[in-house]
């Protein structure tokens, strides 16, 4: 099925390929968590990224990053390998990304603006004043209000701490942004409004967008593009509408299942 929807994908101008990955392999010690995995991010797409829990989303996102060592494999991030890249290269590479880890939300001991401000303190050398004045922006782009650039985490609802931490993810206006899991934990409606957001400044933005999720509203509403994690590798990629022509029974169940059959007919209402 992989290399069935694999062989009738169109073919790609390279320059288009704002991550790729070949032929990846990685463990921790006997466990090979990935094998011989290949995935591409396309410029200016939301690719949602799902597979059963401990499939190894999160290990991909890592080693995507750097986080992780793969064994084997090449990564390649707006064109460079990331093996042969100088450190200078690799800063220039680190900051075209930004993350919005699932578990890493914000520093609870500081306000919204100076968790904003953490990587351009980190990366860039500017002054105080203009530091704030680009975290304001940030802010506002994500939709918060001016006010809650003083607060504290510990002050914001959980829909407000999400959008904190991806105008954090935005600090250094990135090509790509990778999202763990970005709508866990938010009511349905907070998960939507989350969704709109980043369809938006995908679209305003022209950012590329890299989304884990087990969110089948947001798998429905706003992903260009599904890649299912399974079996250690890619089992299958396309839209929405491959994902339920699919046979392959993980992803049938999971796309064709009670609850994926509630959301379609209610997108379709
Ligand atoms: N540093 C590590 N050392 C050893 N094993 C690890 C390490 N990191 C991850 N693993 C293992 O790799 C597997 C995949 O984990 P991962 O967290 O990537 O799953 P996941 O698909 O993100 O799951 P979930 O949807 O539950 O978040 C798990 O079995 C996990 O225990």
């Amino acid at each position: 099925m992989a290399q069935q929807a694999q062989a009738h994908m169109p073919e790609t101008d390279d320059t288009e390929i704002v991550v790729s990955v070949r032929d990846v392999t990685v463990a921790f010690g006997d466990k090979v968590v990935l094998e011989n995995l290949s995935l591409d991010i396309r410029r200016g797409e939301i690719l949602g990224f799902v597979g059963a829990s401990g499939a190894g989303k999160s290990v991909l996102l890592r080693t995507v990053l750097g986080l992780n060592k793969k064994r084997s494999g090449t990564i390649k991030l707006f064109g460079v390998d990331v093996d042969k890249a100088s450190d200078a290269e690799r800063v220039r590479l680190d900051m075209r990304m930004g993350v919005l880890f699932q578990h890493g939300a914000l520093f609870s001991a500081l306000t919204v603006l100076e968790n904003v401000q953490v990587p351009m303190r980190e990366y860039l050398d500017l002054p105080r004043q203009l530091m704030d004045e680009l975290a304001l922006l940030k802010i506002e782009l994500v939709g918060l209000p001016r006010d809650a650039a003083g607060k504290f985490p510990s002050e914001l609802s959980g829909g407000m701490i999400k959008r904190a931490a991806l105008a954090r993810s935005l600090a250094l206006d990135p090509d790509i942004v990778f999202l763990d899991e970005p709508t866990s934990g938010l009511d349905p409606i907070g998960a939507a409004d989350f969704d709109e957001l980043v369809a938006k400044l995908r679209d305003t933005m022209g950012l590329t967008v890299y989304m884990v999720t087990h969110d089948l509203d947001s798998l429905f509403a706003v992903c260009d593009r599904i890649a299912v994690l399974g079996k250690k590798r890619v089992l299958v990629e396309g839209t929405i509408e491959n994902m339920l022509a699919s046979e392959e029974p993980w992803v049938k169940s999971y796309f064709r299942g009670k609850r994926a059959r509630q959301i379609d007919l209610a997108a379709r209402e």
